[in-house]
């Protein structure tokens, strides 16, 4: 019997139909997950979540808050996944115990597939991270710290402090940004912290670093398509065919298609070739000026043989781990701080206090014996919350008991940090920024449950550093400068940045709806007149995505 083409597409097309009809009614009725409550159509398809990730202009997190409210602590999402409310659920799945696996459709998204955080398989995950940890413990942070405090001061002073040895290039910048000033265009807070962790942990990591903050404005090419690329996690979750031609596609089709990712791909480019590099060289690291991630990963102690391509995307993932997250932490407690004048001033005088002499400059050691400090730290991490999006891990077979109820095998599972740091019963009033509430009787106990790093085997990597870089970036910007919030126009947020990014912003925005502007003046420092620097924090800058994609 001879069919048509048609005839073949549409047997198929019916086939694919009546196997959705049938699949859907199984997950309706029979799946091991039926009996909990949540959308019908959410049951049914994942297509319920695929829309609510991908199309609709709630975010995601929101989505779900309205669902526990109608349905309870325990919400059906997906056909096969569960997201809790019950701020417990986040220690009965993450916790020192649990080897689970991480959840593939989501780990899978990231690009550098063979890295610490993307191994979903707790032990090659826990292989990796032994051979790593040594570069991140606190003694090795301690003792490298200076290469934080560096990129410190080059953050500020590239902003506004003449450093004596820079003459000319202050005065380039200075000029910039006062006719940036009289332009009325702004500086980027969240960028110039980009560039900060960007290049405080490329120094760390590779002892060699793109010099994002000497770009003007922090204009860096690289970190603005890191915040394009943010978005398309999501977009690759469920059609994978993208990761797979941009990770096949030569970078010159990509500039093409794309010209904003240019500094992606050249990031690539430039790991790739250290890569090859140290490879094919590796007593080229003897010449580091201190350990690099190299230096652990090619050791023949471990007795493990890393692939090239594994090196790459271990490297360019602490890249991007170390960046989006850290820089968000800070811009978060930053409009916090300025938005409260009783912290501002309190934050204020317990670092003027401890840091009289500007030239002496204190280590993380001492500045994290601050407790105010520490506290205003802890705040902002519990408002950014880390990765907002639920980190889903499957639940091993045999199933487990998840917020007092057994939950099968097999089943995703997962709970947004937002549910357990602004849990009213934990943090009351949790919605307000409070940095007393970590210096007050029971303080202790809020310990447990501050889980923007996570908890357990899979909590992060690089918890040592990020203290070290929140520490002294806060000390440094408080005690240098005089910062205020300053409301002036209006806030627009691209439909892009609807992500994990966008949430932060959002949950910053609930309490500051005016567009927030930084006026910056030097205190005690080299410079005597104020220089007014306004800063932009979530509108999108045309004149920075033209820079940025033309590669200026
Ligand atoms: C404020 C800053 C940071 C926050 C809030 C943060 C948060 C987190 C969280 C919640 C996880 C767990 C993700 C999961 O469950 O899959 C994680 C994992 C990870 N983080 Fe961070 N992170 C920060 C900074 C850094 C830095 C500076 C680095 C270092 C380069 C880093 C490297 C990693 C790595 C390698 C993992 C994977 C660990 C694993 O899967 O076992 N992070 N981070």
């Amino acid at each position: 019997m001879d069919l048509s083409i048609a005839q073949i597409a549409s047997t198929l097309v019916l086939a694919w139909f009546v196997w959705t009809i049938l699949n859907g009614l199984y997950n309706l009725y029979w799946h091991p997950l039926a009996k909990y409550p949540g959308p019908k159509l959410a049951a049914f398809t994942l297509w319920w979540k695929i829309y609510c990730e991908l199309f609709s202009k709630e975010n995601p997190v929101d989505i779900v808050a309205r669902l526990h409210e109608v349905y309870g602590d325990i919400v059906r999402i997906a056909p096969n996944e569960l997201h809790f409310s019950n701020p417990s659920a986040f220690h009965d799945i993450h916790n020192a115990r649990n080897r689970w696996t991480k959840d593939r459709l989501l780990y899978d998204a990231f690009a550098e597939a063979e890295s610490s955080f993307s191994l979903c398989d707790y032990r090659k995950a826990k292989a990796r991270k032994d051979i790593l940890y040594p570069l991140f413990s606190r003694k090795s942070i301690v003792d490298m710290q200076y290469l934080v405090q560096d990129c410190v001061s080059t953050a500020l002073f590239m902003s506004l402090v003449a450093s004596s040895n820079t003459p000319f290039k202050i005065d380039q910048m200075c000029a910039t940004m006062c006719a940036q000033y009289e332009q009325g265009k702004s500086t980027n807070i969240l960028r110039a912290l980009r560039c900060l962790s960007l290049d405080a942990i490329m120094s760390f990591c590779f002892a060699k670093s793109l010099n994002t903050l000497k770009e003007p404005d922090f204009c860096a090419p690289v970190e603005h398509s890191m915040t394009l690329a943010l978005p398309m996690v999501t977009w690759i979750k469920y059609i994978p065919f993208i990761k797979t031609f941009t990770v096949h596609c030569p970078p010159a089709t990509i500039e093409f298609l794309r010209p904003q990712m240019a500094g992606l791909t050249s990031f690539h480019l430039f790991v790739k070739d250290q890569v090859d590099e140290v490879t094919k060289n590796p007593e080229a690291l003897q010449k580091a000026p201190h350990p690099v991630i190299y230096h652990a990963l090619l050791s023949s102690a471990h007795g493990q043989k890393i692939s090239n391509m594994s090196l790459r995307d271990e490297a360019l993932l602490l890249v991007f781990a170390g960046t989006d997250t850290a820089s968000t932490t800070l811009t978060v407690g930053l409009i916090h701080v300025l938005n409260n004048t009783a912290v501002h001033r309190k934050l204020t005088a317990e670092i003027m206090e401890f840091w009289p002499n500007l030239e002496l400059k204190p280590r993380f050691e001492d500045v994290e014996r601050l407790p105010y400090l520490g506290a205003v730290l802890k705040e902002a991490l519990r408002f950014a919350g880390g990765p907002l999006s639920p980190m889903t891990r499957i639940v091993p077979r045999g199933g487990a008991e998840i917020s007092g109820k057994h939950i099968p095998g097999g089943t995703v599972v997962g709970i947004s940090t937002r549910f357990v740091h602004m849990n009213e019963s934990i943090f009351r009033d949790a919605h307000s920024f409070d940095p007393e509430r970590w210096l007050g009787p029971g303080a202790e106990n809020l310990e447990h449950w501050l889980v923007a790093f996570s908890r357990g085997p899979r909590s992060c990597l690089g918890t040592n550093l990020a203290w070290c870089k929140m520490y002294l970036t806060f000390a440094n910007l408080f005690r240098r400068f005089e910062l205020q919030l300053d409301g002036i126009g209006q806030v627009t947020i691209c439909a892009s940045r609807k992500t994990t990014s966008l949430t932060t912003s959002g949950a910053v925005l609930q309490c500051t709806d005016l567009y927030p502007m930084l006026f910056l003046r030097a205190l005690g420092a080299t410079v005597d007149d104020t220089v007014r620097c306004s800063v932009d924090l979530f509108a999108e800058d045309r004149d920075g995505l033209e820079k940025a994609s033309s590669g200026s």
